[in-house]
Order: C-alpha cells, then sequence, then structure tokens
C-alpha cells in the first residue's frame, strides 16, 4: 500500500516532519505558498498539517481531492471550513491542550506589562530619558480578575491569579458551580464581572455569541481604571469603542495579541496611550510548539495509518486501543448500513442503530457513523464516515443509537433498522470470532453470509427446484457463483437467497432472474 503523504503548510517545530516519517508518512514541508499556489500542489495529499497562516477555504477543499484529514497545531480552528470540510469527508483535528500553559503565562505577562507599564518604560529608558517620575504602576495584589471564559487557558490564568494573591471572578455560561469551587473561583454573569473586575481577560473561541462579548456598551460598562487583556481571538472586543475608552483614560490599559484582521498592520490602536499588543504570539514558546507540532503529527499518522481519532472535531474520538478492537464492528455496520440502503425503498427519514452483547460495550458514536456510511451510499457515491452524519442531517433523517443491556441469541450484535413507509425494515449482523463479519437476519429471514464484493439477492417462494434454475442461468450466462446461502421464514413460504458472484451481475441476467418461476424480487447488491 502507497505511504500516505502529508504537506506540511505553516511553520512547525521540525519535529512533526520527523514524526510523520517515523509512522510512515511520506512529508512535504513547503510553507509561505499563495492560496492558488496551494491549490495546484493539494491535490496529491492524504493529509494537511497547519497552524493559522494557511486559510482551508472551500476552493482549497475542492482542489484537494485525496484529503483525508486537516491538522490544527494548536487550538483555534477559525481558519478551517469545517462544515465544508465535513461535507468532503475530512477529518479536521486540533490539539487542544498543548499551548494551554504557554498562553495562560502570556495573559499574565500582558497583564504584568499593563500593570507596570513595562513596554513604555523601556522605550524610553532606552531612549536616554531616564522617566523614574512618569510612571506609576498598580499592584496586582488583592485586585479582581474577570475572566470572560473558563476553559483550559482560563482555568490556568485562574490558578496563576489565585497564585498572585488575586481574586478571580468568572463569566462562562458553561462553567457549572462544582467547577468554579474546585477552581477557587468565583461564577458571575458578565454584568457583575464588568462591574467589578480591576483586570478583565478573554479566553472564549470567537462564535456568534462571543463575537464583540466587549462592545461598546458593555466597555463603558466596566469598572473605571479597568485594564484588560485579549490572547484569544480578535473580533470578541469592539477595537473602536476600545481606542475611544483608552483616549476618554476610563479604561487605563489595554493589552491584545489577537486583532479582527490579522495580520494586523495598521490598526487604529497603534500609538494609542496605554495600549500594547504583541504580533499573536500566545502559543510561541519553545515548549508550546514542540507539544504541538509532536501531538498534531502524532494524531494525524495515527489516523492516517491506524484509523484511530484523537481530538477531531467533526468525527467522534476512536484511540489507537480502540481503533483495532472496532475495526471488524466498522466494518459490519458499514455493510449492514449499506444492504438496508440498498434494499429498503422510498423515502427514508429514520434509522436506528441497536447495540447488543458484546457490541452494547463498544462505542456507540463510531459505529452509527459507519452505519450511516454505509447507509448513506445509496444517495451519494462519495461518503465516509466523516460526512455520513451530516448529510443524514441534511437529508433530516432521524438518527437513534440504541444499547440493549440484554443478553440475546448472539455474543455479540448490530441491528439497523429503517422506518419505510410500509413499515420497518431490519438487517442485523455479527462476529464470529474476533473478526469474521456474518450477516445473521434480513427483513425477519435468518440467514448466515458474509457481505462482500458483487452479491444477488433474491425473494421467491419456497418451492422445489428453484435453486436449480437460478443456477442453470447464472451458469449460462458465465457467472460463477462464490458463496450460496439459503433463509426462509417458514416452510413453503418466503424465502431469501443470497449469491456471491465473482462479477457484476448484468441487466440482463437480473431481468431473466426476475421472470423465473416463483421469483418475487431480484436485486444485484455491492460492497
Ligand atoms: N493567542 C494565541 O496564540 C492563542 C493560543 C491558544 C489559544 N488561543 C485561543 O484562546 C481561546 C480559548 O482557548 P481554550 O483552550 O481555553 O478553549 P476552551 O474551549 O478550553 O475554553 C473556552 C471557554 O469559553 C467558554 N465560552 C464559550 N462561549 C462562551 C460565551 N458566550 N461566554 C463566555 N464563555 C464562553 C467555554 O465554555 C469554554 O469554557 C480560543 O479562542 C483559542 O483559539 C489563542
Ligand atoms: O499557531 C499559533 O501561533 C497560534 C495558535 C493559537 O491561535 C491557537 O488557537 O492555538
Amino acid at each position: 500500500m502507497a505511504k500516505p503523504k502529508v504537506l506540511i503548510s505553516d511553520k512547525m517545530d521540525p519535529n512533526a516532519a520527523k514524526i510523520f516519517e517515523e509512522r510512515g508518512c511520506d512529508v512535504d514541508v513547503i510553507t509561505g505558498e499563495t492560496p492558488e499556489q496551494l491549490i495546484a500542489r493539494i491535490g496529491e495529499y492524504d493529509g494537511l498539517a497547519i497552524r493559522s497562516s494557511t486559510k482551508v477555504t472551500k476552493e482549497i477543499l475542492d482542489a484537494a481531492t485525496n484529503l483525508k484529514v486537516i491538522g490544527r497545531a494548536g487550538i483555534g480552528v477559525d481558519n478551517v471550513d469545517i462544515p465544508y470540510a465535513s461535507g468532503k469527508g475530512v477529518v479536521v483535528m486540533n490539539t487542544p491542550f498543548g499551548n494551554s500553559i504557554t498562553t495562560a503565562e502570556h495573559a499574565i505577562a500582558l497583564m504584568f506589562a499593563l500593570a507596570r507599564q513595562i513596554p513604555e518604560a523601556n522605550e524610553l529608558t532606552q531612549k536616554g530619558e531616564w522617566p523614574k517620575n512618569g510612571f506609576m504602576g498598580v499592584e496586582v495584589t488583592g485586585k479582581t480578575l474577570g475572566l470572560i471564559g473558563a476553559g483550559n487557558i482560563g482555568s490556568i490564568v485562574a490558578s496563576r491569579a489565585l497564585g498572585l494573591r488575586m481574586k478571580v471572578v468568572a463569566y462562562d455560561p458553561f462553567l457549572t458551580e462544582e467547577r468554579a469551587v474546585e477552581l477557587g473561583i468565583e461564577k458571575v454573569d458578565l454584568e457583575t464581572l464588568l462591574s467589578r473586575a480591576d483586570f478583565i481577560t478573554l479566553h472564549t473561541p470567537l462564535t456568534d455569541q462571543t463575537r464583540n462579548i466587549l462592545s461598546r456598551e458593555r466597555l463603558e460598562k466596566t469598572k473605571k481604571g479597568v485594564r484588560i487583556v485579549n490572547c484569544a481571538r480578535g473580533g470578541l472586543i469592539d477595537e473602536a469603542a476600545l481606542k475611544d475608552l483608552l483616549d476618554s483614560g476610563h479604561i487605563a490599559g489595554a493589552a491584545l495579541d489577537v486583532f479582527a484582521v490579522e495580520p494586523a498592520k495598521d490598526s487604529p490602536l497603534f500609538g494609542t496611550k496605554n495600549f500594547i499588543c504583541t504580533p499573536h504570539l500566545g502559543a510561541s514558546t519553545t515548549e508550546a510548539q514542540v507539544n504541538v507540532a509532536l501531538q498534531v503529527a502524532e494524531q494525524m499518522a495515527d489516523y492516517l495509518v491506524n484509523g484511530g481519532v484523537t481530538n477531531a472535531l467533526n468525527m467522534p474520538s476512536l484511540s489507537a486501543e480502540e481503533a483495532p478492537k472496532l475495526r471488524p464492528y466498522m466494518k459490519l455496520a458499514e455493510n449492514l448500513g449499506s444492504l438496508v440502503g440498498q434494499l429498503a425503498h422510498g423515502n427514508l427519514t429514520q434509522i436506528s442503530i441497536e447495540r447488543e452483547g458484546a457490541a452494547a460495550e463498544l462505542a456507540g458514536k463510531p459505529l452509527e457513523a459507519a452505519v450511516l456510511a454505509g447507509f448513506m451510499r445509496r444517495y451519494s457515491d462519495s461518503v465516509n464516515m466523516v460526512n455520513a452524519p451530516y448529510l443524514a442531517k441534511e437529508r433530516g433523517m432521524d438518527v437513534r443509537s440504541i444499547r440493549h443491556e440484554r443478553e440475546g441469541a448472539y455474543n455479540t450484535l448490530l441491528r439497523v433498522t429503517v422506518g419505510t413507509d410500509a413499515g420497518d425494515r431490519s438487517v442485523a449482523g455479527t462476529l464470529f470470532g474476533q473478526d469474521n463479519a456474518r450477516l445473521v437476519e434480513i427483513f425477519g429471514i435468518g440467514i448466515e453470509a458474509e457481505l462482500a464484493g458483487h452479491m444477488l439477492y433474491i425473494v421467491n417462494e419456497d418451492a422445489p427446484g428453484f435453486i436449480g434454475r437460478i443456477g442453470t442461468l447464472l451458469g449460462e450466462s458465465g457467472i460463477n457463483i462464490g458463496t450460496f446461502h439459503l433463509g426462509r421464514r417458514d416452510a413453503g413460504g418466503e424465502a431469501v437467497l443470497l449469491l456471491s458472484v465473482d462479477q457484476a451481475i448484468p441487466k440482463n441476467v437480473i431481468d431473466a432472474a426476475c421472470k423465473l418461476e416463483g421469483v418475487k424480487t431480484v436485486m444485484a447488491l455491492e460492497f
């Protein structure tokens, strides 16, 4: 099998390339290209490793015909069109913890720089002005720090601030009271935070809810003399209002590592008194860059080589340990989804995936995604586990995952049922041994078959002579039968015949089979 090919398109610690090679990938490091150059090149790669400079747009994804995974060495993924990548079946991963400490430290560094006006004092001192009387700072001890966002980075900032003997209040709608107590901070609403904080630091992603969270109106409600730090994302603060309130002296200082437009080359904030900034350096330490580079390379190689999924934003996680255990189930799940998708007619809007026995102990989400990948192939060829759940949602499908505690006839069982106009249609399968996937039931009829390659499905009246007639037809048509499986509802009733054959079955043979005595349904299936 050809080695997966990875492109590193942003400046990244060289350990990333080393890890990719060690894990069996070919890797190219080509940074600083224009979007057009990247579009021309991306088609040959299975993986794309980026930081924040590469913008993974629709145009790039359209050209990325082989791409399976995008890995962001860092946290924010606002430079990737994730919905579009998901639609294309591309996994998007990030490294949510590798640079958290570093970024929290940058926020604390900026807070001190504001409190003691270090950049300005440094500049004037080096100009020979010795401005000893020009600067009067403030202590942080005993002051209140207001955290907007108390996730990974916010909570590290909180722990450092508590160490500095600050009081910490936090606004984060997803922060529980228990977690706040555990962190030693006070959970408050945004109005309270604005009115109480001497320093405010932002640590949320940029979303529709957080965009402009520090709007002009809210900035005006802050305590006079507040100092504000943003090491999260530009767009969280109204920059024009920030400038006005710095100019008026209501805000005593502001430090931005991030800007609404980056790179920020001509912000109106530049030159404003008590304003300091850094060029998105929050994650820029040797330690953090090694962490995120190693982590992204390991995660991406794991996915490309072993199918392990870690820290994906558009697919359920699957550890490298779980992946081999789940692999035979994934195939079974995909085949059951595909079988029911090929057999059931009409407008299917409901699908349920039931797990019992050993299968009930496995992660449900990846199995659900695998069933949907098989099922959604009835609508489109370019479906995989990443985009199938999105496509199913787009079609308004009601997807249910059900885990049964009960012990059934099989040690392990997966059942897939679709709701059709004519009622529910269900197929079930099991694993014999570790990885021998078998269909065991089709629309209520017990049958044992491996689902693979080209198959012929026939429903007929259970009567003597039929098997001979179908065997003769296929033989005369030059079609070799590989395996032969029979099942029936009851003697003389409806019977199912599932054959695997060595080639695709031509339409004229299907038509001829339909005309055989006792035949109700004939369908060619592909797995
Ligand atoms: N400057 C840099 O170089 C740099 C480096 C790393 C991370 N970041 C950015 O820092 C931010 C935080 O990263 P993190 O790892 O802590 O993320 P995280 O997901 O761990 O935490 C984000 C927190 O924001 C909270 N939140 C979400 N919506 C909110 C809202 N409307 N109001 C208040 N809180 C809300 C969430 O509940 C969560 O606790 C991200 O935007 C990330 O991209 C920047
Ligand atoms: O890669 C960087 O330097 C910035 C990373 C940072 O913005 C992040 O969200 O992780």
